[in-house]
Protein backbone atom coordinates (compact mmCIF):
# COMPACT_ATOMS: atom_id res chain seq x y z
CA UNK A 1 0.00 0.00 0.00
CA UNK A 2 1.27 3.74 -0.89
CA UNK A 3 0.12 6.17 1.52
CA UNK A 4 -0.63 9.44 0.94
CA UNK A 5 2.23 11.98 0.52
CA UNK A 6 1.28 15.03 3.07
CA UNK A 7 1.79 17.91 1.59
CA UNK A 8 2.38 19.89 4.82
CA UNK A 9 4.82 17.88 6.07
CA UNK A 10 8.10 20.16 5.97
CA UNK A 11 10.51 17.49 5.41
CA UNK A 12 9.66 16.50 2.67
CA UNK A 13 11.65 17.99 -0.32
CA UNK A 14 8.51 18.13 -2.81
CA UNK A 15 9.89 19.14 -5.85
CA UNK A 16 13.17 17.09 -6.15
CA UNK A 17 13.65 14.14 -8.34
CA UNK A 18 15.68 10.83 -8.71
CA UNK A 19 17.89 10.24 -6.07
CA UNK A 20 17.19 12.89 -3.86
CA UNK A 21 13.80 12.29 -4.09
CA UNK A 22 14.24 8.55 -3.40
CA UNK A 23 16.33 9.53 -0.17
CA UNK A 24 14.10 12.05 0.92
CA UNK A 25 11.01 9.80 0.83
CA UNK A 26 12.54 7.14 2.88
CA UNK A 27 13.69 9.57 5.65
CA UNK A 28 17.35 9.67 5.02
CA UNK A 29 17.42 13.25 3.91
CA UNK A 30 15.31 15.95 5.48
CA UNK A 31 13.98 18.74 3.10
CA UNK A 32 16.77 21.12 3.95
CA UNK A 33 19.42 18.88 3.22
CA UNK A 34 18.12 18.54 -0.66
CA UNK A 35 17.30 22.22 -1.05
CA UNK A 36 21.12 22.90 -0.45
CA UNK A 37 22.13 20.12 -2.73
CA UNK A 38 19.68 21.10 -5.29
CA UNK A 39 20.80 25.01 -5.13
CA UNK A 40 24.75 24.37 -5.12
CA UNK A 41 23.95 22.23 -8.09
CA UNK A 42 22.09 24.63 -10.24
CA UNK A 43 24.05 26.94 -9.57
CA UNK A 44 27.06 24.78 -10.96
CA UNK A 45 25.45 23.35 -13.62
CA UNK A 46 26.01 19.88 -12.09
CA UNK A 47 23.78 17.37 -13.94
CA UNK A 48 25.20 14.27 -12.02
CA UNK A 49 22.70 12.81 -9.74
CA UNK A 50 25.29 11.34 -7.10
CA UNK A 51 27.02 14.36 -6.59
CA UNK A 52 23.94 16.29 -5.71
CA UNK A 53 23.19 12.54 -3.90
CA UNK A 54 26.80 12.74 -1.62
CA UNK A 55 25.96 16.99 -1.35
CA UNK A 56 22.49 16.16 0.20
CA UNK A 57 24.23 13.71 2.44
CA UNK A 58 27.20 15.80 3.49
CA UNK A 59 24.64 18.37 4.53
CA UNK A 60 23.03 15.68 7.07
CA UNK A 61 25.90 14.28 7.76
CA UNK A 62 27.20 18.08 9.31
CA UNK A 63 23.39 18.46 10.61
CA UNK A 64 23.90 15.25 12.79
CA UNK A 65 27.12 16.55 14.29
CA UNK A 66 29.89 15.04 11.51
CA UNK A 67 32.69 17.51 10.40
CA UNK A 68 32.23 15.51 6.84
CA UNK A 69 30.83 12.58 5.08
CA UNK A 70 33.30 9.44 4.84
CA UNK A 71 31.75 8.05 1.30
CA UNK A 72 33.07 4.33 2.61
CA UNK A 73 30.83 4.21 5.72
CA UNK A 74 27.32 6.06 4.60
CA UNK A 75 25.91 3.24 3.42
CA UNK A 76 26.07 1.26 6.70
CA UNK A 77 25.89 4.03 8.94
CA UNK A 78 22.67 5.39 6.86
CA UNK A 79 21.13 1.06 7.04
CA UNK A 80 18.77 -0.09 4.65
CA UNK A 81 15.51 1.64 5.29
CA UNK A 82 13.59 -1.36 3.19
CA UNK A 83 16.04 -2.18 0.91
CA UNK A 84 14.57 0.73 -1.46
CA UNK A 85 17.84 3.13 -1.70
CA UNK A 86 20.00 2.73 -4.68
CA UNK A 87 23.53 3.64 -3.64
CA UNK A 88 25.79 4.69 -6.53
CA UNK A 89 29.03 2.62 -6.76
CA UNK A 90 31.69 4.18 -4.66
CA UNK A 91 34.39 3.99 -7.45
CA UNK A 92 32.34 5.56 -9.75
CA UNK A 93 31.02 8.12 -7.54
CA UNK A 94 34.39 9.31 -6.05
CA UNK A 95 35.02 9.93 -9.84
CA UNK A 96 32.03 11.91 -10.38
CA UNK A 97 32.99 13.66 -7.94
CA UNK A 98 36.35 14.40 -8.41
CA UNK A 99 34.75 15.67 -11.87
CA UNK A 100 32.71 17.78 -10.94
CA UNK A 101 32.40 21.32 -11.02
CA UNK A 102 31.57 21.45 -7.58
CA UNK A 103 35.25 20.74 -6.49
CA UNK A 104 36.47 23.62 -8.85
CA UNK A 105 37.25 26.66 -7.60
CA UNK A 106 35.17 28.19 -5.45
CA UNK A 107 35.05 24.88 -3.91
CA UNK A 108 32.00 24.58 -2.02
CA UNK A 109 32.79 21.10 -0.82
CA UNK A 110 35.84 19.04 -0.90
CA UNK A 111 37.14 15.77 -1.15
CA UNK A 112 39.86 14.09 0.33
CA UNK A 113 40.64 10.57 -0.04
CA UNK A 114 36.86 9.23 0.37
CA UNK A 115 36.09 11.36 3.36
CA UNK A 116 33.56 14.73 1.71
CA UNK A 117 33.59 18.30 3.42
CA UNK A 118 31.55 21.27 3.28
CA UNK A 119 34.39 23.60 2.25
CA UNK A 120 33.61 25.82 5.82
CA UNK A 121 34.89 22.62 7.94
CA UNK A 122 37.37 21.12 5.49
CA UNK A 123 38.97 25.10 6.17
CA UNK A 124 38.87 24.63 9.94
CA UNK A 125 39.86 20.96 10.29
CA UNK A 126 42.81 21.81 8.12
CA UNK A 127 43.85 24.93 10.04
CA UNK A 128 43.33 22.90 13.69
CA UNK A 129 45.81 20.33 12.39
CA UNK A 130 48.24 22.89 10.82
CA UNK A 131 48.71 25.20 14.12
CA UNK A 132 48.51 21.94 16.15
CA UNK A 133 51.58 20.22 14.11
CA UNK A 134 52.92 23.79 14.52
CA UNK A 135 53.06 24.26 17.86
CA UNK A 136 54.29 20.60 17.98
CA UNK A 137 56.89 21.26 16.17
CA UNK A 138 58.69 24.63 18.52
CA UNK A 139 61.33 23.61 20.98
CA UNK A 140 60.08 22.27 23.36
CA UNK A 141 59.39 24.91 26.75
CA UNK A 142 62.58 25.76 28.24
CA UNK A 143 62.46 24.80 32.03
CA UNK A 144 64.36 27.01 34.55
CA UNK A 145 65.13 24.93 36.99
CA UNK A 146 65.27 20.88 36.38
CA UNK A 147 66.41 20.32 40.52
CA UNK A 148 63.54 22.69 40.99
CA UNK A 149 61.29 21.28 39.50
CA UNK A 150 61.55 17.41 40.35
CA UNK A 151 61.73 19.04 44.05
CA UNK A 152 58.02 20.53 43.30
CA UNK A 153 56.63 17.49 41.46
CA UNK A 154 57.00 15.35 44.48
CA UNK A 155 56.01 18.18 46.81
CA UNK A 156 52.67 18.88 44.96
CA UNK A 157 52.09 15.39 43.81
CA UNK A 158 53.64 13.17 47.07
CA UNK A 159 53.68 9.81 46.94
CA UNK A 160 52.01 6.79 45.46
CA UNK A 161 48.35 8.37 45.61
CA UNK A 162 49.87 10.78 43.25
CA UNK A 163 51.80 8.33 40.85
CA UNK A 164 49.18 9.22 38.08
CA UNK A 165 48.97 13.24 38.55
CA UNK A 166 52.42 13.54 38.65
CA UNK A 167 52.98 11.57 35.70
CA UNK A 168 50.61 13.84 33.72
CA UNK A 169 52.33 16.84 35.14
CA UNK A 170 55.19 16.11 34.23
CA UNK A 171 54.17 15.34 30.90
CA UNK A 172 52.66 18.70 30.97
CA UNK A 173 55.23 20.60 31.87
CA UNK A 174 57.52 19.64 28.97
CA UNK A 175 55.14 20.29 25.98
CA UNK A 176 53.14 23.27 24.31
CA UNK A 177 49.87 21.36 24.19
CA UNK A 178 48.84 18.65 26.57
CA UNK A 179 45.08 17.17 26.41
CA UNK A 180 44.48 16.08 30.07
CA UNK A 181 41.96 13.29 29.97
CA UNK A 182 40.38 10.71 32.45
CA UNK A 183 36.62 9.92 33.56
CA UNK A 184 35.20 11.71 36.82
CA UNK A 185 36.86 12.30 39.83
CA UNK A 186 40.37 10.79 38.63
CA UNK A 187 41.97 14.21 39.75
CA UNK A 188 42.19 16.36 36.41
CA UNK A 189 41.23 19.64 38.17
CA UNK A 190 43.65 18.94 41.02
CA UNK A 191 46.23 18.02 38.62
CA UNK A 192 45.63 21.49 36.95
CA UNK A 193 46.31 23.19 40.27
CA UNK A 194 49.19 21.46 41.12
CA UNK A 195 50.57 22.03 37.21
CA UNK A 196 49.73 25.76 37.63
CA UNK A 197 51.71 26.13 40.91
CA UNK A 198 54.82 24.37 39.16
CA UNK A 199 54.53 26.36 36.56
CA UNK A 200 54.63 29.56 38.70
CA UNK A 201 57.32 28.37 40.21
CA UNK A 202 59.16 28.18 37.47
CA UNK A 203 58.29 31.79 36.29
CA UNK A 204 59.68 33.24 39.29
CA UNK A 205 62.57 30.86 39.10
CA UNK A 206 63.37 32.18 35.53
CA UNK A 207 62.99 36.39 37.11
CA UNK A 208 59.37 36.50 34.86
CA UNK A 209 56.68 38.20 35.83
CA UNK A 210 53.44 36.42 37.39
CA UNK A 211 52.13 34.01 34.98
CA UNK A 212 48.78 35.03 33.25
CA UNK A 213 46.45 32.17 33.28
CA UNK A 214 43.17 31.71 31.61
CA UNK A 215 40.36 28.88 32.90
CA UNK A 216 38.25 28.54 30.73
CA UNK A 217 35.17 26.08 29.50
CA UNK A 218 32.40 26.38 26.62
CA UNK A 219 29.79 27.04 28.80
CA UNK A 220 28.83 29.45 31.40
CA UNK A 221 28.32 26.32 33.59
CA UNK A 222 30.93 24.95 33.22
CA UNK A 223 33.37 27.67 33.52
CA UNK A 224 31.56 27.89 37.22
CA UNK A 225 32.27 24.75 38.30
CA UNK A 226 36.09 24.89 37.13
CA UNK A 227 36.72 27.85 38.96
CA UNK A 228 34.96 26.67 42.29
CA UNK A 229 36.37 23.27 41.94
CA UNK A 230 40.24 24.84 40.89
CA UNK A 231 39.99 27.06 43.70
CA UNK A 232 38.92 24.22 46.05
CA UNK A 233 41.65 22.06 45.32
CA UNK A 234 44.14 24.52 45.39
CA UNK A 235 42.87 25.59 49.13
CA UNK A 236 43.08 22.04 49.69
CA UNK A 237 45.99 20.66 48.62
CA UNK A 238 48.70 23.59 47.40
CA UNK A 239 50.99 25.08 50.61
CA UNK A 240 50.11 29.13 50.72
CA UNK A 241 53.48 29.87 49.38
CA UNK A 242 52.02 28.12 46.25
CA UNK A 243 48.98 29.63 46.50
CA UNK A 244 50.04 33.15 46.52
CA UNK A 245 52.14 32.53 43.48
CA UNK A 246 49.18 31.41 41.50
CA UNK A 247 47.45 34.83 42.59
CA UNK A 248 43.58 35.49 41.87
CA UNK A 249 42.14 33.83 38.79
CA UNK A 250 38.48 33.40 37.44
CA UNK A 251 37.01 31.13 34.43
CA UNK A 252 35.16 32.81 31.90
CA UNK A 253 33.44 30.86 28.97
CA UNK A 254 35.50 30.50 25.85
CA UNK A 255 33.15 33.06 23.81
CA UNK A 256 34.06 35.46 26.33
CA UNK A 257 37.73 34.47 26.64
CA UNK A 258 37.49 34.97 22.85
CA UNK A 259 36.30 38.13 23.31
CA UNK A 260 32.63 38.19 21.37
CA UNK A 261 31.42 40.64 18.52
CA UNK A 262 28.14 41.70 17.85
CA UNK A 263 28.55 41.07 14.08
CA UNK A 264 29.81 37.36 14.18
CA UNK A 265 28.94 34.44 16.17
CA UNK A 266 32.18 32.74 15.01
CA UNK A 267 34.65 35.12 14.80
CA UNK A 268 36.04 36.77 17.83
CA UNK A 269 38.08 40.13 18.88
CA UNK A 270 41.03 37.60 19.76
CA UNK A 271 42.33 36.40 16.93
CA UNK A 272 45.82 35.59 14.89
CA UNK A 273 46.09 39.29 14.56
CA UNK A 274 44.90 39.95 18.16
CA UNK A 275 46.69 36.72 20.08
CA UNK A 276 45.50 36.41 24.00
CA UNK A 277 47.87 37.36 26.22
CA UNK A 278 47.97 34.45 28.64
CA UNK A 279 51.18 32.24 29.35
CA UNK A 280 48.46 29.31 30.17
CA UNK A 281 44.80 28.55 28.68
CA UNK A 282 42.91 25.51 31.03
CA UNK A 283 40.06 24.43 29.10
CA UNK A 284 37.82 22.56 30.85
CA UNK A 285 35.38 19.90 29.40
CA UNK A 286 36.52 19.67 26.41
CA UNK A 287 34.66 17.10 24.86
CA UNK A 288 32.22 19.72 24.41
CA UNK A 289 34.06 22.12 22.36
CA UNK A 290 32.98 22.59 18.65
CA UNK A 291 36.01 22.00 15.68
CA UNK A 292 34.86 25.93 15.05
CA UNK A 293 35.65 26.80 18.55
CA UNK A 294 39.00 24.89 18.67
CA UNK A 295 39.66 26.55 15.04
CA UNK A 296 39.36 29.96 17.10
CA UNK A 297 40.63 29.28 20.35
CA UNK A 298 44.29 27.57 18.31
CA UNK A 299 44.17 30.71 16.25
CA UNK A 300 44.40 32.72 18.96
CA UNK A 301 46.59 31.64 21.79
CA UNK A 302 50.27 32.39 21.02
CA UNK A 303 52.63 29.79 19.85
CA UNK A 304 54.36 30.20 23.54
CA UNK A 305 51.05 29.96 25.50
CA UNK A 306 51.26 26.38 26.85
CA UNK A 307 47.40 24.81 26.16
CA UNK A 308 46.30 22.09 28.42
CA UNK A 309 42.96 20.92 27.16
CA UNK A 310 41.12 19.32 30.23
CA UNK A 311 38.22 16.87 29.59
CA UNK A 312 36.69 13.15 29.62
CA UNK A 313 36.84 11.32 26.27
CA UNK A 314 33.87 8.95 27.40
CA UNK A 315 31.45 11.93 27.39
CA UNK A 316 28.88 12.93 24.24
CA UNK A 317 30.42 15.11 22.06
CA UNK A 318 29.73 18.74 21.18
CA UNK A 319 26.49 20.05 20.20
CA UNK A 320 27.56 21.81 16.96
CA UNK A 321 29.49 19.72 14.83
CA UNK A 322 32.84 17.97 15.55
CA UNK A 323 34.80 15.24 17.78
CA UNK A 324 37.81 17.60 19.19
CA UNK A 325 39.11 15.84 22.27
CA UNK A 326 38.56 12.15 21.29
CA UNK A 327 40.37 13.21 17.97
CA UNK A 328 43.15 15.12 20.03
CA UNK A 329 43.56 12.03 22.46
CA UNK A 330 44.11 9.68 19.75
CA UNK A 331 45.49 11.77 16.95
CA UNK A 332 48.09 14.02 18.79
CA UNK A 333 49.61 10.78 20.26
CA UNK A 334 49.31 8.47 17.70
CA UNK A 335 50.85 11.43 15.50
CA UNK A 336 53.68 12.05 17.63
CA UNK A 337 53.20 15.18 18.64
CA UNK A 338 52.24 14.96 22.30
CA UNK A 339 52.63 12.30 25.09
CA UNK A 340 49.66 11.62 26.59
CA UNK A 341 48.36 12.81 29.87
CA UNK A 342 45.99 10.29 30.64
CA UNK A 343 44.20 9.81 34.60
CA UNK A 344 42.74 6.45 35.03
CA UNK A 345 42.42 6.21 39.30
CA UNK A 346 38.97 7.10 40.36
CA UNK A 347 39.34 9.63 43.98
CA UNK A 348 35.51 10.05 44.34
CA UNK A 349 32.23 8.43 45.10
CA UNK A 350 33.54 5.53 47.51
CA UNK A 351 34.70 4.61 43.60
CA UNK A 352 30.93 2.93 43.09
CA UNK A 353 30.15 5.24 40.65
CA UNK A 354 33.39 5.65 39.20
CA UNK A 355 33.55 1.87 38.49
CA UNK A 356 30.22 1.78 37.00
CA UNK A 357 31.40 4.56 34.51
CA UNK A 358 34.50 2.34 33.69
CA UNK A 359 32.71 -0.20 32.91
CA UNK A 360 30.17 1.96 30.69
CA UNK A 361 33.17 3.34 28.61
CA UNK A 362 34.96 -0.09 28.22
CA UNK A 363 31.49 -1.56 27.04
CA UNK A 364 31.18 -4.60 29.83
CA UNK A 365 27.25 -4.72 29.92
CA UNK A 366 27.59 -7.59 32.05
CA UNK A 367 29.89 -5.81 34.61
CA UNK A 368 27.48 -2.76 34.72
CA UNK A 369 24.33 -4.86 35.24
CA UNK A 370 25.89 -6.66 37.66
CA UNK A 371 27.14 -3.06 39.73
CA UNK A 372 23.20 -1.26 38.74
CA UNK A 373 21.63 -4.66 40.37
CA UNK A 374 24.35 -4.59 42.82
CA UNK A 375 23.14 -1.24 44.15
CA UNK A 376 23.84 0.00 47.46
CA UNK A 377 24.04 3.75 48.95
CA UNK A 378 24.98 5.12 45.64
CA UNK A 379 23.68 3.24 43.05
CA UNK A 380 20.10 2.09 42.37
CA UNK A 381 18.55 0.41 39.51
CA UNK A 382 14.69 0.62 38.90
CA UNK A 383 13.70 -2.06 36.75
CA UNK A 384 10.05 -1.53 37.04
CA UNK A 385 7.86 -1.49 33.60
CA UNK A 386 5.85 1.67 35.18
CA UNK A 387 8.56 4.70 35.69
CA UNK A 388 5.92 6.98 37.57
CA UNK A 389 5.75 5.40 40.91
CA UNK A 390 9.47 5.73 42.13
CA UNK A 391 9.63 8.61 39.83
CA UNK A 392 7.18 10.21 42.17
CA UNK A 393 8.87 9.05 45.24
CA UNK A 394 12.33 10.41 43.78
CA UNK A 395 11.44 13.64 42.54
CA UNK A 396 8.49 15.07 44.57
CA UNK A 397 10.14 15.72 48.12
CA UNK A 398 12.66 17.58 46.42
CA UNK A 399 10.21 19.58 44.41
CA UNK A 400 8.47 20.45 47.65
CA UNK A 401 11.06 21.61 49.61
CA UNK A 402 12.27 23.86 46.68
CA UNK A 403 8.64 25.28 46.51
CA UNK A 404 8.52 25.46 50.20
CA UNK A 405 11.93 27.78 50.53
CA UNK A 406 10.58 29.67 46.87
CA UNK A 407 7.09 30.86 49.10
CA UNK A 408 9.42 31.61 52.04
CA UNK A 409 11.29 33.95 50.23
CA UNK A 410 14.26 31.42 51.18
CA UNK A 411 16.23 32.30 47.83
CA UNK A 412 19.48 30.06 49.17
CA UNK A 413 17.62 27.14 50.16
CA UNK A 414 15.39 26.87 47.06
CA UNK A 415 18.78 27.01 44.66
CA UNK A 416 20.65 24.38 46.97
CA UNK A 417 17.78 22.65 47.14
CA UNK A 418 17.80 22.69 43.10
CA UNK A 419 21.23 21.40 42.87
CA UNK A 420 20.29 17.98 45.02
CA UNK A 421 18.45 16.29 42.33
CA UNK A 422 18.14 16.01 38.84
CA UNK A 423 15.97 13.80 36.85
CA UNK A 424 17.64 13.17 33.28
CA UNK A 425 15.89 11.82 29.90
CA UNK A 426 17.22 10.88 26.73
CA UNK A 427 14.75 12.68 25.01
CA UNK A 428 12.82 15.92 24.64
CA UNK A 429 9.42 14.65 23.70
CA UNK A 430 7.30 11.44 23.96
CA UNK A 431 6.62 9.12 26.98
CA UNK A 432 10.18 9.35 27.93
CA UNK A 433 10.78 12.95 27.24
CA UNK A 434 11.24 16.26 29.10
CA UNK A 435 8.63 17.98 28.14
CA UNK A 436 6.35 14.62 29.61
CA UNK A 437 8.17 14.42 32.85
CA UNK A 438 8.02 18.24 33.50
CA UNK A 439 3.97 18.27 33.13
CA UNK A 440 3.50 15.28 35.09
CA UNK A 441 5.31 16.90 38.16
CA UNK A 442 3.73 19.75 37.82
CA UNK A 443 0.37 17.23 38.01
CA UNK A 444 1.99 15.68 41.26
CA UNK A 445 2.92 19.48 42.57
CA UNK A 446 -0.87 19.72 42.02
CA UNK A 447 -2.38 16.80 43.51
CA UNK A 448 -0.17 17.24 46.82
CA UNK A 449 -0.54 21.20 47.07
CA UNK A 450 -4.14 21.87 45.34
CA UNK A 451 -2.52 24.63 43.43
CA UNK A 452 -3.48 24.82 40.24
CA UNK A 453 -0.79 26.27 38.87
CA UNK A 454 -2.27 27.98 35.86
CA UNK A 455 0.30 29.98 34.87
CA UNK A 456 3.63 29.22 33.59
CA UNK A 457 5.38 31.19 36.79
CA UNK A 458 4.64 29.55 39.44
CA UNK A 459 6.21 29.93 43.14
CA UNK A 460 9.18 27.23 42.88
CA UNK A 461 9.09 26.86 39.41
CA UNK A 462 12.54 25.73 38.15
CA UNK A 463 14.52 27.08 35.09
CA UNK A 464 16.73 26.19 33.05
CA UNK A 465 18.03 29.50 30.55
CA UNK A 466 18.29 27.48 26.49
CA UNK A 467 19.98 30.56 25.04
CA UNK A 468 23.09 33.31 26.00
CA UNK A 469 21.52 36.79 26.99
CA UNK A 470 24.89 38.66 26.83
CA UNK A 471 22.37 42.02 27.54
CA UNK A 472 20.56 40.21 30.88
CA UNK A 473 23.85 38.30 31.30
CA UNK A 474 22.21 34.71 31.87
CA UNK A 475 23.72 31.61 29.75
CA UNK A 476 22.45 28.60 28.20
CA UNK A 477 22.67 26.03 30.95
CA UNK A 478 22.29 28.42 33.97
CA UNK A 479 19.58 27.48 36.18
CA UNK A 480 17.52 29.22 38.46
CA UNK A 481 14.18 29.22 40.41
CA UNK A 482 11.23 31.60 41.12
CA UNK A 483 10.48 32.99 44.53
CA UNK A 484 8.08 34.54 45.75
CA UNK A 485 8.66 38.38 47.00
CA UNK A 486 7.46 40.11 50.23
CA UNK A 487 5.69 41.55 48.25
CA UNK A 488 3.47 38.62 46.75
CA UNK A 489 4.81 39.54 42.84
CA UNK A 490 7.36 36.63 41.37
CA UNK A 491 11.26 36.98 41.13
CA UNK A 492 13.21 34.22 39.10
CA UNK A 493 16.62 33.98 40.79
CA UNK A 494 19.53 32.55 37.94
CA UNK A 495 22.26 31.31 39.63
CA UNK A 496 24.98 32.36 36.55
CA UNK A 497 28.53 32.32 35.75
CA UNK A 498 28.46 35.87 37.20
CA UNK A 499 27.16 35.07 40.38
CA UNK A 500 23.05 35.70 41.30
CA UNK A 501 21.39 37.60 39.90
CA UNK A 502 17.65 38.28 39.87
CA UNK A 503 14.98 39.09 37.09
CA UNK A 504 10.96 39.48 37.23
CA UNK A 505 10.05 36.74 35.03
CA UNK A 506 8.17 38.66 31.71
CA UNK A 507 12.55 39.76 31.19
CA UNK A 508 13.41 35.61 30.81
CA UNK A 509 13.04 34.73 27.00
CA UNK A 510 14.54 31.49 26.73
CA UNK A 511 13.52 29.29 29.72
CA UNK A 512 12.43 25.81 30.37
CA UNK A 513 10.94 24.50 32.91
CA UNK A 514 13.50 22.44 34.90
CA UNK A 515 12.19 19.36 36.82
CA UNK A 516 13.62 17.51 33.67
CA UNK A 517 16.30 18.16 31.84
CA UNK A 518 17.62 16.11 28.32
CA UNK A 519 21.30 14.67 29.41
CA UNK A 520 22.49 16.41 26.46
CA UNK A 521 21.94 19.85 28.14
CA UNK A 522 23.06 18.28 31.29
CA UNK A 523 26.66 18.42 29.98
CA UNK A 524 28.84 20.47 31.59
CA UNK A 525 26.89 20.98 35.12
CA UNK A 526 26.25 18.22 37.81
CA UNK A 527 23.97 17.62 40.84
CA UNK A 528 24.41 15.53 44.06
CA UNK A 529 21.80 12.91 43.04
CA UNK A 530 20.83 12.10 39.50
CA UNK A 531 18.05 10.13 38.40
CA UNK A 532 18.72 8.85 34.62
CA UNK A 533 15.12 7.74 32.97
CA UNK A 534 15.97 5.31 30.25
CA UNK A 535 14.21 5.13 26.68
CA UNK A 536 12.58 2.13 25.63
CA UNK A 537 15.22 0.02 23.67
CA UNK A 538 14.13 1.09 20.43
CA UNK A 539 15.64 4.66 21.12
CA UNK A 540 17.65 5.78 18.43
CA UNK A 541 19.14 7.68 20.81
CA UNK A 542 20.39 5.29 22.92
CA UNK A 543 24.32 5.26 22.71
CA UNK A 544 27.02 4.39 25.12
CA UNK A 545 28.49 8.49 25.39
CA UNK A 546 24.55 9.17 26.29
CA UNK A 547 24.28 6.32 29.03
CA UNK A 548 27.81 7.53 30.65
CA UNK A 549 27.38 11.15 30.34
CA UNK A 550 23.99 10.68 32.54
CA UNK A 551 25.46 8.28 35.06
CA UNK A 552 28.67 10.72 35.29
CA UNK A 553 26.69 13.95 36.15
CA UNK A 554 26.16 12.64 39.71
CA UNK A 555 28.12 14.11 42.72
CA UNK A 556 27.00 11.16 45.17
CA UNK A 557 24.33 8.87 44.09
CA UNK A 558 22.52 7.99 40.79
CA UNK A 559 19.53 5.78 39.96
CA UNK A 560 18.57 4.59 36.35
CA UNK A 561 15.24 3.77 35.55
CA UNK A 562 14.54 1.71 32.49
CA UNK A 563 14.95 -1.91 31.40
CA UNK A 564 18.29 -4.07 31.01
CA UNK A 565 17.94 -4.33 27.29
CA UNK A 566 17.82 -0.24 27.13
CA UNK A 567 20.87 -0.16 29.36
CA UNK A 568 22.41 -3.18 26.75
CA UNK A 569 21.59 -1.48 23.33
CA UNK A 570 22.71 1.84 25.03
CA UNK A 571 26.44 -0.18 25.64
CA UNK A 572 26.12 -1.30 21.81
CA UNK A 573 25.45 1.75 20.41
CA UNK A 574 28.32 4.32 19.47
CA UNK A 575 27.30 8.38 19.16
CA UNK A 576 30.39 8.26 16.33
CA UNK A 577 30.85 11.20 14.11
CA UNK A 578 32.70 11.13 10.78
CA UNK A 579 35.61 13.73 11.08
CA UNK A 580 38.77 13.65 9.78
CA UNK A 581 41.49 15.55 12.75
CA UNK A 582 42.44 12.55 14.10
CA UNK A 583 43.66 11.07 10.66
CA UNK A 584 45.21 14.29 9.48
CA UNK A 585 47.37 14.44 13.06
CA UNK A 586 48.34 10.62 12.70
CA UNK A 587 49.37 11.09 8.83
CA UNK A 588 52.24 12.63 7.11
CA UNK A 589 51.63 15.84 5.70
CA UNK A 590 51.57 16.70 1.93
CA UNK A 591 52.54 19.08 1.03
N1 LIG B 1 45.64 11.54 44.42
C1 LIG B 1 44.56 11.79 45.15
N2 LIG B 1 44.35 11.17 46.31
C2 LIG B 1 43.23 11.40 47.04
N3 LIG B 1 42.25 12.25 46.68
C3 LIG B 1 42.41 12.90 45.52
C4 LIG B 1 43.55 12.71 44.70
N4 LIG B 1 43.42 13.47 43.60
C5 LIG B 1 42.24 14.12 43.74
N5 LIG B 1 41.64 13.76 44.88
C6 LIG B 1 40.32 14.21 45.37
O1 LIG B 1 39.35 13.50 44.57
C7 LIG B 1 38.27 14.35 44.25
C8 LIG B 1 38.16 14.46 42.73
O2 LIG B 1 39.29 15.15 42.21
P1 LIG B 1 39.15 16.22 41.06
O3 LIG B 1 38.03 17.17 41.32
O4 LIG B 1 40.49 16.81 40.84
O5 LIG B 1 38.75 15.25 39.85
P2 LIG B 1 38.20 15.62 38.41
O6 LIG B 1 38.71 14.59 37.50
O7 LIG B 1 38.55 17.03 38.11
O8 LIG B 1 36.65 15.48 38.63
P3 LIG B 1 35.43 15.86 37.66
O9 LIG B 1 34.79 14.56 37.41
O10 LIG B 1 34.60 16.79 38.48
O11 LIG B 1 35.99 16.52 36.45
C9 LIG B 1 38.54 15.68 44.92
O12 LIG B 1 37.90 15.68 46.16
C10 LIG B 1 40.05 15.67 45.13
O13 LIG B 1 40.46 16.48 46.20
Amino acid sequence: MTLPIDSYDSSLALAATGSLRTFNDAGVLHSADVHVASRLTAMLGEGDESVALACALVVRAVRSGSVCLDLTEVRDEVGDHGASLDWPDLNGWLTALADSPLLAPPQPIRLEGTRLYLDRYWREEKQVEQDLRARASQAPPAIADEAALHVALHRLFPGTPFDEQRAAAHTAVRQWTTVLSGGPGTGKTTTVAGLLALLAEQAELAGDRRLRIALTAPTGKAAARLEEAVRGETSKWLSDQDTARLGGFNARTLHMLLGRRPDSSTRFRHNRDNRLPHDVVVVDETSMVSLTMMARLLEAVRPDTRLVLVGDPGQLASIEAGAVLADLVDGLVEGGHATAAELRTSHRFGSEIGDLASAVRRNQPGEVLTLLRRGGDRIQFVEDDDPRPILRRALLPGVLKIREAAEAGDVDSALVALNEHRLLCAHRDGPWGVAHWNRTVERWITDETEDPLWDTWYVGRPVLVTANDYGLGVYNGDVGVTVRRPDGTLRVHIDSARGRLDFSPSRLGDVQTLHAMTIHKAQGSQATEITVLMPGAESRLLSRELFYTAITRAEERVRVVGSAEAVRTALSRRALRATGLRHRLIDTPHQ
